[in-house]
């Protein structure tokens, strides 16, 4: 498996300036009064379908119109919800990518958007303000229910490269209730890595049940036909923060 220590021999720029994940530390974040509050705003019928892409698994969105966008926050103009996705350990101590104060999470959600000032994801990709991710960890606790809904899924997308229909699914429902949230300039945390993304890193995490959890390990990286090998730790250790201001939303 290339793991993420071998990603800088194809990807030089696994070493560059901007590069994310990053460890957040609260005490050193500054709260800045000119961020705005996230806005949100998902219509469940843009959701597509589900697949497994080998490196984690993805619920993809219609993206042809401003009917599932990101406004607000730190950033200016409106940026489209293209897909969402996770990252996960092999055991309920790590799995997340951005870490707080040292502290890993048992998994972390991306939901990717694009700026609608470029033509589409694709060209979004390389500029530097082209992407706005919103990370939202997941906390050992209750069974989620709307988390469920994607689990129920998973029969469907077990190895590398299945896809099937998934629709109606509001991705608001994986938002923690409190929105405050950290932010900084920060990359793709998988290859290609571009430096084109604004993180926005909310503090309150949602829950999962460790059964849950389980469900997420039953997913494979391999494709049918392959050795079986369980997808799980696909997610990229904190990197240097090389002078980065991490800004606060709340005091
Ligand atoms: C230009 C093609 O680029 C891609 O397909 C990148 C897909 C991709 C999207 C989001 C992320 S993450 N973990 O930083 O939210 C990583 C990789
Ligand atoms: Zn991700």
């Amino acid at each position: 498996m290339k793991g993420p220590d071998k990603w800088a021999a194809n990807f030089p720029i696994a070493d560059g300036p901007r590069q994310s994940p990053i460890d957040i530390n609260p005490g050193l974040a500054s709260y800045d009064g000119a961020l705005k509050p996230l806005s949100l705003k998902y219509d469940p019928t843009t959701c597509l379908d589900i697949l497994n892409n080998g490196h984690s698994f993805q619920v993809t969105f219609l993206d042809d119109t401003d009917s599932s966008v990101l406004t607000g926050g730190p950033i200016s103009g409106v940026y489209r919800l293209k897909q969402f996705h996770f990252h996960w350990g092999a055991s309920d101590d790590r799995g997340s990518e951005h870490t707080v104060a040292g502290n890993k999470y048992p998994a972390e959600l991306h939901l990717v958007h694009w700026n609608t000032k470029y033509a589409d994801f694709g060209e979004a990709a390389g500029k530097p303000d082209g992407l706005a991710v919103v990370g939202v960890f997941l906390q050992i606790g209750n069974d989620n229910a709307s988390l469920q809904k994607v689990l129920d899924a998973f029969g469907a997308i077990k190895n590398k490269g299945k896809q099937t229909t998934f629709k109606g699914f509001d991705p608001s429902s994986l938002l923690p209730a409190c929105l405050d949230y950290w932010t900084y300039d920060g990359s793709l945390t998988t290859p290609p890595l571009l430096e084109s993304v604004t993180w926005i890193v909310c503090k309150d995490p949602i829950s999962v049940s460790s059964t849950q959890m389980g469900k997420f390990r039953s997913l494979l990286f391999s494709a049918e036909g392959e050795p079986e090998c369980c997808m799980v730790d696909n997610y990229r250790p904190p990197q240097p923060l090389k002078g980065r201001q991490v800004r606060a939303f709340f005091k």
